[in-house]
């Protein structure tokens, strides 16, 4: 039976401290037996030399569609910018399956990765060495509810894939969830970290699912699975990427660009939000978090909840000649109904320090300004 070996604690702290100025040490490894999938060769590992491992080598499936966008904004806010700048262009590979932009491939290595190809994944993380694994592809709710087999296809079997690979090579894995991994039986206002998770959607189903699995692989594997609740997210730079958050995007796009905005759900729908830049450090801050400070596994992060009614006042305050009018899509809305409207993010506070930089206020000024800048470069143009 092919053996995997984790890491002893020791071990784990000199990883988790690339810039502790350790020694170039041999570490003792302990075994585990590991049978998860059939693989075709010997995935037994050699010792670790941390000589090799100064800073993690990272693969992003990529996050966020504003990375493949042309704007100029794009820069300051990506995700692979933010994780690049913090451990070198070369030390993080993008993948995705659609052909990103130039600035991609000029700041560091871009390569072509469909999630549901095991043996192509697998090649990738032996062939750059791969030692933390950040996979954010999947479908979205919305877009979920509209291609059920997909979504189960990318969002669970490819997670498989995922998990698999990260635990035969010894990754430290992060898989983000959501708010939307609750459900109308889940308590919405606050929703803690445990409690009855019921989703109604493909997409909740399969988030739900990675968080087991996720844990599961932890317990039974020693897999370092690590693993966010986001709430909805908000970039300046993002498409629609087919969620039920996206009108809180949307309205400043629209707002910048027409002075009107249409809004698909009702005004009073609260949820939690959170800008990008809250999203990415909390992130890279719960992959670097040494892991006996982790409680558990899996952890709710906030930053705001709001309606779009609130959302609306608040862009209002700088661009007054704002129109909002409200055309509900039902679909969204029934979903938007039974997420949470406030996240208790407690344990990510107390355990690993978590805290938020951006409130509404700051939030709405920030997307202004970028998006402002954008299009009066666009007219300039
Ligand atoms: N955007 C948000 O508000 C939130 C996002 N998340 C999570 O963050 C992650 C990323 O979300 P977004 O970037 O907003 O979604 P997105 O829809 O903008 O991007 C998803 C990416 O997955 C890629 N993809 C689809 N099928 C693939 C395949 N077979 N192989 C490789 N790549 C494939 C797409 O090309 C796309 O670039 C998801 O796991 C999502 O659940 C969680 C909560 C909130
Ligand atoms: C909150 C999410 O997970 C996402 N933005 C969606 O609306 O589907």
């Amino acid at each position: 039976m092919p053996v995997i070996r984790t890491l002893s604690k020791v071990a784990k702290q000199a990883l988790l401290n690339p810039g502790c100025g350790c020694q170039p040490i041999t570490v003792a490894v302990r075994t585990i037996s590991f049978s998860p999938r059939q693989v075709t060769s010997d995935a037994s590992f050699h010792s670790v030399s941390f000589s090799e491992t100064d800073h993690p080598k990272v693969l992003i499936t990529v996050f966020r569609r504003e990375c493949f966008s042309s704007s100029s904004s794009c820069v300051f806010k990506c995700n692979f910018l933010f994780h690049r700048k913090r451990f070198g262009n070369k030390n993080v590979i993008l993948s995705d399956i659609r052909k990103p932009p130039s600035h991609v491939f000029y700041s560091g290595p871009f390569i072509y990765s469909d999630i549901l190809d095991y043996k192509n994944l697998r090649e990738i993380v032996v062939n750059n060495r791969i030692t933390w694994l950040v996979h954010y592809s999947a479908l979205l709710s919305a877009v979920g509810e509209a291609n059920v087999s997909l979504a189960r296809d990318v969002n669970i079997t490819g997670l498989h894939n995922i998990l698999d690979i990260a635990a035969e090579h010894g990754l430290r894995l992060f898989v983000p969830s959501t708010i939307g991994a609750f459900g109308p039986t889940s308590p919405r206002n606050p929703t803690p970290d445990l409690c009855v998770q019921r989703p109604r959607t493909i997409y909740g189903v399969s988030k739900v699912h990675a968080e087991l699995m996720g844990e599961y692989y932890h317990h039974r594997y020693g897999l370092d699975f690590r693993c966010l609740r986001y709430p909805g997210i908000i970039s300046a730079d993002s498409q629609p990427g087919g969620g039920t958050t996206d009108y809180a995007v949307a309205i400043f796009h629209d707002a910048v660009k027409t002075g009107k905005f249409e809004c698909n759900l009702k005004p009073d729908t609260r949820l939690p939000m959170m800008y990008i830049e809250d999203c990415l450090r909390a992130t890279v801050e719960m992959m670097e978090a040494p892991a006996d400070t982790l409680s558990m596994r899996t952890y709710n992060i906030n930053a705001m909840s709001f309606t779009p009614e609130e959302l609306a006042q608040e862009v209002q305050k700088q661009l007054p000649d704002l129109e909002v009018t409200y055309d509900i899509d039902q679909v969204r809305q029934a979903i938007a109904d039974s997420w949470p409207m406030n996240f208790d993010d407690s344990n990510a506070r107390n355990d690993w320090g978590w805290k938020h930089d951006y409130d509404l206020p700051e939030l709405v000024q920030t997307m202004l300004n970028y998006i402002g800048s954008d299009s009066r470069i666009a007219q300039t143009n």
